[in-house]
Parts: structure tokens; sequence; C-alpha cells
């Protein structure tokens, strides 16, 4: 059980995948290796299930299980990448390669290394149709030419992205959404382990909502129990609220960085007028969620910080929460590298 999150201290085992029929597939491709491509919607566990299912194939599945998260890999800095402790030693001495020529170093050292343990080892790369052709082709040759000791495991949520020869090459595992009773099953056996105290209204109320998204369902169970010391209808509900508030507020950041002024200046006023928060209380608010989380560097909470000092000042005198917040945001925004000039204007439109 690593780790402070439910997710990550609960991960099931293959016997704990509810759904029979990946199960069994799952099973299968235990007794003799294949490639596959698990397939279904955000959060139903396919990532789950296959490092389930490498942890059971491997004695040692510290070194023979890879997980490249393929979409990720190209949104990251080549810097990123080669600082990345996984793939550092495939990169060493390397540093003048360009990002493509890296990632399909990377996918290469990664499929050709003999196995730790047994016969094979598995590369489960996350979001593979996500990536341009030719990149799938290269995936393609190196499926081809590694076949003997590497079992690939491709997850994707929309399978029919990917060419054609690589759908070829590997047996479909179609995970679903789970239903509500299914992951009230899930919820309480975590709940259970964790000794949190519940009952099923709040399971209920919490699997519901996730629509069908283990992943949500744990985390705001876990945020639940947390938050309102346990887990109930009530207690539930009042956490949905504050993540959903939270998740508004992070919106109003992202649109205020991005320019879309009236995007953020809407936000604010929905919290203020249909949620009852005061202006200090959402300044507040403001400032834990940008602390929070790693998308802010240093340098933008000083200035929001200070910013946040100023329209304190502004808020005790002022008429209009509103407006101060609203400024807050598009001077915070303002000084950003990446903004120029023509925001005061639409602030003030
Ligand atoms: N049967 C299960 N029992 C307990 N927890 C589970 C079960 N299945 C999945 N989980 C948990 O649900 C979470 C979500 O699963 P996972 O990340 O595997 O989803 P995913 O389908 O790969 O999502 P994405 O498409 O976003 O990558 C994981 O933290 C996992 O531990």
């Amino acid at each position: 059980m690593d780790g402070p999150l439910w997710t990550e201290r609960h991960a099931p085992d293959l016997s704990e995948i509810r759904q029979t029929e990946a199960r069994e597939r799952f099973e299968r491709a235990l007794e003799e290796p294949m490639n596959l491509v698990v397939q279904g919607p955000p959060g139903v566990g396919k990532t789950a299930a296959t490092r389930a299912l490498a942890r059971e194939a491997h004695a040692d599945p510290e070194n023979d299980l890879i997980e490249i998260n393929v979409a990720d890999f190209f949104d990251r800095s080549k810097k990123e990448i080669r600082t990345d402790p996984r793939f550092e030693s495939f990169l060493s001495g390397r540093s003048r390669l360009a990002k493509r020529d890296m990632i399909n170093r990377v996918l290469k050292e990664s499929a050709a290394y003999a196995p730790m343990s047994g016969e094979y080892k598995t590369v489960v790369l996350d979001n593979a149709e996500s990536v341009r052709e030719d990149f799938q082709q290269a995936l393609r040759r190196v499926m081809e030419q590694y076949h003997r000791t590497t079992q690939f495991v491709i997850t994707t949520r929309q399978p029919t992205k990917l060419i054609p020869p690589i759908r070829s090459r590997c047996f479909p595992v179609q995970m679903r959404a789970p239903t509500v009773e299914e992951t009230i099953d899930v919820l309480e056996t975590i709940a259970d382990r964790e000794e949190a105290t519940y009952d099923h209204d709040g399971l209920e109320f919490l699997a519901s909502a996730a629509g069908g998204d283990l992943r949500r369902a744990i985390l705001s169970a876990q945020a639940t129990a947390v938050e309102g010391g346990e887990i109930t209808m009530s207690t539930a509900y009042e956490t949905l609220g504050e993540i959903g508030h939270d998740e508004a507020i992070r919106e109003a950041l992202a649109a205020a960085e991005d320019g879309e002024l009236s995007d953020a200046r809407s936000t604010i006023e929905d919290l203020l007028d249909e949620e009852g928060y005061s202006g200090e209380d959402l300044l507040r608010e403001l400032l834990r969620v940008a602390r929070a989380g790693s998308t802010y560097g240093g340098d933008d909470l000083k200035r929001l910080h200070k910013l946040a000092g100023e329209t304190s000042l502004d808020l005790a005198e002022g008429l209009d929460d509103r407006l101060h917040l609203t400024h807050l945001l598009a001077a915070w925004a303002a000084d950003r590298d990446t903004l120029e000039g023509g925001i005061r204007e639409s602030v003030e439109a």
C-alpha cells in the first residue's frame, strides 16, 4: 500500500477486476503471453488491470514492467524526458537528439533489453492512439522486432485511432464503465480497509456522481472521509460541492492565463452570487487552490500573493467584490510572459 492516495494504496489484483470477460482475457494472457489493446472510457481501470497483470506475470515487476505514457511524452520538454529516471540510461550521451528520435530510442531500448525475470517483460503504452501515424508506424516496427521478449499492452480510450497494423497485432480487451453497484462494491472494500465510517447512501451518492469513473469515485470518497470525518449522503454532498468549486476556481485562473477574462469574470460572479462566497472568502480560496497542485511556480504564486494583499485592502473598502477579484486575475495574468496588452480593456468592457 503505497502513497497517500486511496487510488494508489488499493490498486486491485487481477482477481479483483469485476468485469468477468476482461478478467478472463487477462488471465488467458498470463498463460499465453500476447500483445493486448485494453480499451474503454476514462478511469475504468485499464491501467490498473494492466499493472495487475504484470505483477502476476513477472517475478520482478519493478524492472519487467515499463510504462510509457505516450501522450505525456510528447507534451514534455526534452530536458524533462532526458532527466526522467526511467529513461535516463537510454538517453545518456544523446543530448542532441531531436525529440521524436529520443522517443523512438526510449521505445526501442525499452523493448530491447533482456527481461530481468522470466522469458519476457511488459511494455505498457498509455494513449498510444494520440500520436501521429509516423510514430505509430515506428512503434509497429518495434513491436515486430521484439515480440519474442516483449509483451506490448496499449491502453486507449479510442482504439479506432490506432493504425490497423498495430490493432491486428494485439488482442482487444474491452473494459466498460462500472455500474453504480460495482462502484459501490469497490468503494465499500476500500473504505473497510481504510477503516473509514460510512453508510450505504453516502457510497451510493459518490458512486452515482462519479458517472462510471472509478478513479473519481475513489478520490471523492477519500476527500469526503477526510473533510467530513465520515461518508454519508450529506458529507459527500458537501465535499463534492467543494470539489466542484475548486474546479471552478482552477478554471477561472486558467481562463485568466489564457486572456479569457470574461470567462474568468463569470465564474467569479457565479461563486459570489450563486454559491454565497464573500469576496474575502473567495480570495482565500483562490490562493489556496493556486498553491495546491503543481500548475503554478514560485514566481507566479509570489505575484499572486502580492496582488492578493492589495485586493484584500480594496475588498475591505470597496463596493464591488466582483470587480476587485476580476482585476486581481487580470493584473496577475497581464504580468505573465505569455500575455500582452489588451487585457485591461476586456475587463473594463
Ligand atoms: N477493481 C478495482 N478495485 C479497486 N480499485 C480499482 C479497480 N479498478 C480500478 N481501480 C482503481 O481505479 C483507478 C482508476 O483506474 P485506471 O487509472 O486504471 O483507469 P484507466 O481506465 O486507465 O483511466 P485512463 O483512461 O484515465 O488512463 C485506479 O486508481 C485503480 O487503482
